[in-house]
């Protein structure tokens, strides 16, 4: 028969359809659904295709844009990035923009209250360098402490992560008992050769393996991030404490920190200390994340097994009967004495590794400073011994940790895998072989009675496997269980690290010192000075700058030191500075001028007497040392970050001008603009680094300025034009400095030397004394002088210059520069001479000369 084809479906529905059998009708339709369905998926294919196509394709562009433009080089990034942080109004928190994965993700930070500091310094007493470390009371003393920094609220963060760790460690639990018991019925169904139960088991194996795995990965997740939560409290409690006002970080550097517990051993070094040596970043980085990781772990290792060990065994306990009972609890006994008596001090060596770390760090740091300095000097030779013999320190010592580790590993082992698997074995099989000994064998032999043998042979093995499978993660919980006890000990190692730099740090923050015995070495009246007698007034905040009685000493830096006590360097000085009083001090090297300025700046303590003077800073008082500080980052963050330069409202036009009174006006063209960011110590030259310091005193403009040779490498011409302009801004100079030419910019003189001998200095020089010397020259002429003390009897003088006489002393010392550049070609002219001579003479003449 003929089959007319409908030209649509409508006629088709209506006509023909009606007229076709049913499975013709079906047929047709099929093909006509297929027919459409053919007509579209090409079209949407490819359409679906090509979206996928155009997606991998941009995706892979990012990733490529990605790779090549670090977070800190897109230019939007960089544009950004101006703004290194952004102010709030409190004064006290600011907003960190930190560049992560291509963007910008702003950070709040809020600055550590001194309340807290003050609450929390009781639970930070210094700690006993003698100290014995390990598993102890002192230990958890120390643990208590460092926690309530690590978690400082128990409704915070933290807490919560470790409620959601606790949370998945308990399912994990759970899980496991599940497995354990479907690991069972799987076998019985399989030795009763039930297929259906079989497979319904084996459905269930996967359905349990899905929350098993996911609980897994996020313990592990937790666990890490807990741990990091943990560090960034610490490291942020840390951070505010090191780098305040007080100055800690300066004092810890100067080894006046707290020292660390070390190994007692014979010909160990008199316990110095990595904390007395100041160095505080093995402590900061490495030892407050290994404390952090090793705490985060401890609880999944501790936490976890302990809640396996009391499930899985109250799950056997109804298994194996009391006698079973009784033999798994003497077990787990005599497993924890063993181990006890085998473990050997690993909290002391975690804390001898990371000190030994911590030097070689140290050695490195040391070479990356100051390598251009090692590499003029040739120096790498013997800094790579001084390095090597580091690393061989902590090579020797991880090498000893690792032989003690294999008998104490192979204990463990022994111990934990067979004489555990031994032990279950035995167990396991009470019931079975001694029925009468154990009262009850579960389910699987409740009702042996009613049940065939094959039925039986089943229950049994159902029993075993379960049985079996809970005392392995039995076994493998109880060794998690006890390796904790190795981890434990290491965490004490640590925890001591970490108390260490925290009590350290309050010490200092509070200037809390031991206190040391007066030396007997010391002669009869000489002043003994300890760090721990600090009897001077400091007042921050008048116009003037005093120094009343105080005397210039150098504290004594680390444990030893200590002992020796401080070294006087002028036994009581007075000065006072009122503005306009520009003062030069003077004196040969070593004799405590830079001392002064510290004293001044509060980075060494004031002894005795009375020291006062305006605040730091902008309007109050700013010093410059002899070396350049330039921060990381852009140019234009070096006065000031451009966040605090907007609060201000100081412009890019000033900073030009600043620079143009410095002669650095090319800089910001030569570097690539004000954003550019560099490592400014190693691009810009010793005397532009210098001019650099000059701006920043310019661009803050504060009342008095103390100057350390902060232009020593400064032509003289820039210098004094430099000078000269620091004056007009109404800055007050309190210079320090062996060049006499700048005497002409100060009003009065401080003059430095050995009481016991008059030393000669290059201002105080006879003019016998100077002959071959111009700089001596200065004393050569005579300038009115009032000086208020005999040097030889103080080691000081201080002379008020007469001001009458400024305008001539700067005839003078134009006219000492120009004899000096004259007497320079001295030897040029000499050299001619020779030759005209020999000329004269028809000697032959040397081709060179
Ligand atoms: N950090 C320190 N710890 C202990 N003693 C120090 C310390 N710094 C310096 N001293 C001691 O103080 C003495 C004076 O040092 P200071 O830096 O004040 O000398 P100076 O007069 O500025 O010398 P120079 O002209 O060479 O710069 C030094 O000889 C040194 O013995």
């Amino acid at each position: 028969m003929a089959l007319t084809i409908p030209t649509t479906i409508s006629s088709l529905s209506k006509s023909s359809l009606s007229n076709l059998s049913a499975s013709r009708r079906q047929a047709l339709i099929v093909a006509l659904i297929s027919a459409i369905l053919a007509r579209s998926v090409p079209i949407n294919a490819s359409s679906v295709v090509k979206n996928w196509r155009d997606e991998r394709l941009a995706r892979k562009a990012e990733r490529k844009r990605r790779e090549t433009e670090t977070p800190l080089n897109t230019p939007a990034l960089e544009k950004k990035l101006v703004d290194l942080y952004i102010p709030h109004p409190d004064g006290g928190s600011r907003t960190l923009l930190v560049p992560h994965m291509g963007r910008i993700s702003k950070v709040r930070i809020t600055p550590t209250s001194s309340d807290l500091y003050a609450s929390h310094l009781a639970s930070f007493p210094p700690l006993d360098p003698t100290e014995k470390l390990g598993v102890n009371k002192k230990f958890w003393k120390m643990l208590v402490a460092v926690l309530k920094v690590a978690f400082p609220s128990k409704t915070g963060k933290e807490a919560f992560l470790l409620v959601l760790h606790s949370f998945f460690l308990l399912s994990r639990t759970v899980l496991s008992v599940m497995v354990a018991r479907l690991d069972g019925r799987i076998v019985r169904d399989l030795v009763s050769a039930n297929a259906a139960g079989f497979l319904r088991g084996l459905g269930w194996w996967f359905v349990l393996a899905i929350p098993s795995t996911y609980t897994n990965s996020m313990i592990r997740y937790l666990e890490r991030k807990l741990a990091l939560a943990l560090r960034t409290n610490l490291t942020r409690y840390v951070h505010d404490l090191y780098l305040n006002d007080n100055l800690n970080y300066y004092k810890f550097g100067l080894g006046l920190g707290a020292s660390v517990p070390v190994e007692q051993k014979k010909g160990a070094g008199g316990g110095a200390s990595e904390a007395s040596a100041g160095t505080a970043d093995q402590f900061i980085t490495t030892d407050v994340a290994r404390f952090c990781d090793s705490l985060a772990a401890l609880y999944g290792n501790i936490g976890k097994p302990f809640l396996d060990m009391v499930i899985f065994t109250s799950q056997l306990a109804a298994a194996l009967g009391p006698l079973g009972t009784i033999g798994l609890f003497a077990n787990y006994g005599f497993t924890a004495w063993v181990l006890k008596k085998a473990t050997p001090a690993f909290g002391k060596m975690a804390a001898t590794e990371a000190r030994l770390e911590g030097e070689y760090r140290a050695g490195l740091g040391r070479i990356g400073r100051d390598g251009e300095e090692v590499a003029f000097y040739n120096g790498g030779k013997r800094e790579k011994g001084i390095l090597m013999a580091a690393y061989q320190r902590l090579a020797k010592h991880v090498h000893t940790v690792f032989k003690v580790r294999i008998p104490y590993g192979m204990t463990e082992d022994f111990v934990i895998k067979y004489l555990w698997s031994a032990a279950g074995y035995c167990l396991m099989s009470l019931p079975i072989l001694f029925p009468a000994a154990g009262k009850t064998l579960g389910p699987a032999t409740s009702n042996q009675g009613t049940m065939g043998v094959g039925h039986e042979v089943a229950a049994r093995t159902e029993s075993y496997v379960s049985n079996r499978r809970l005392l392995l993660s039995l076994a493998d919980a109880g060794g998690r269980l006890m390796y904790s006890g190795k981890d434990l000990a290491e965490l004490s190692g640590y925890t001591s690290r970490v108390y260490a730099l925290l009590s350290s740090l309050h010490a200092l923050n509070n200037n809390i010192y031991p206190e040391n015995p007066r030396p007997t070495s010391l002669e009869e009246g000489q002043p003994f000075y300890d760090l721990s007698k600090v009897n001077g007034r400091v007042i921050l905040g008048p116009k003037h700058l005093l120094l009343r009685d105080v005397p210039i000493v150098a504290p004594a830096g680390g444990v030893a030191g200590a002992e020796r006590g401080g070294e006087e360097l002028i036994h009581r000085l007075d000065l006072r500075v009122e503005q306009g009083e520009h003062t030069l001090i003077t004196g040969p090297n070593g004799v405590g001028k830079t001392s002064i300025a510290r004293i001044v700046a509060q980075l060494w303590p004031t002894w005795s007497g009375l020291m006062e003077r305006p605040i730091h800073g902008e309007g109050g008082t700013f010093f410059l040392p002899q070396r350049p500080y330039l921060s990381i980052g852009s140019l234009r963050d070096h006065p000031h970050s451009f966040a605090e330069m907007k609060s201000r409202g100081r412009t890019d036009a000033e900073l030009m001008s600043i620079l143009e009174h410095v002669h650095l006006a090319y800089l910001p063209s030569r570097e690539g603009g004000w954003e550019t960011r560099k490592e400014w110590k190693d691009v810009l030259s010793g005397g532009e680094k210098q001019r650099m310091g000059m701006a920043r005193l310019f661009y803050h403009r504060p009342s008095y300025a103390v100057l350390d040779e902060c232009t020593s490498a400064v032509s003289s011409d820039v210098e004094g034009l430099m000078y000269e302009h620091a004056k007009n801004l109404g800055i007050t100079l309190v210079t320090i400095s062996h060049r006499p030419s700048l005497l002409k910019y100060h009003n009065r003189h401080l003059r430095l030397g050995d009481p016991t001998t008059t030393s000669q200095t290059p201002l105080n020089r006879t003019p016998a004394a100077s002959t071959t010397n111009l700089t001596g020259l200065t004393n050569l002429q005579p300038i009115p002088q009032t000086p208020s003390t005999p040097l030889a009897a103080h080691g000081w003088q201080l002379t008020t210059l007469n001001s009458t006489s400024a305008e001539e002393k700067k005839e003078l010392d134009h006219e000492i520069e120009e004899i000096e550049r004259q007497l320079g070609e001295v030897e040029g002219w000499e050299k001619r001479l020779d030759i005209i001579g020999k000329k004269l003479k028809g000697e032959k003449i040397d081709a060179e000369v």
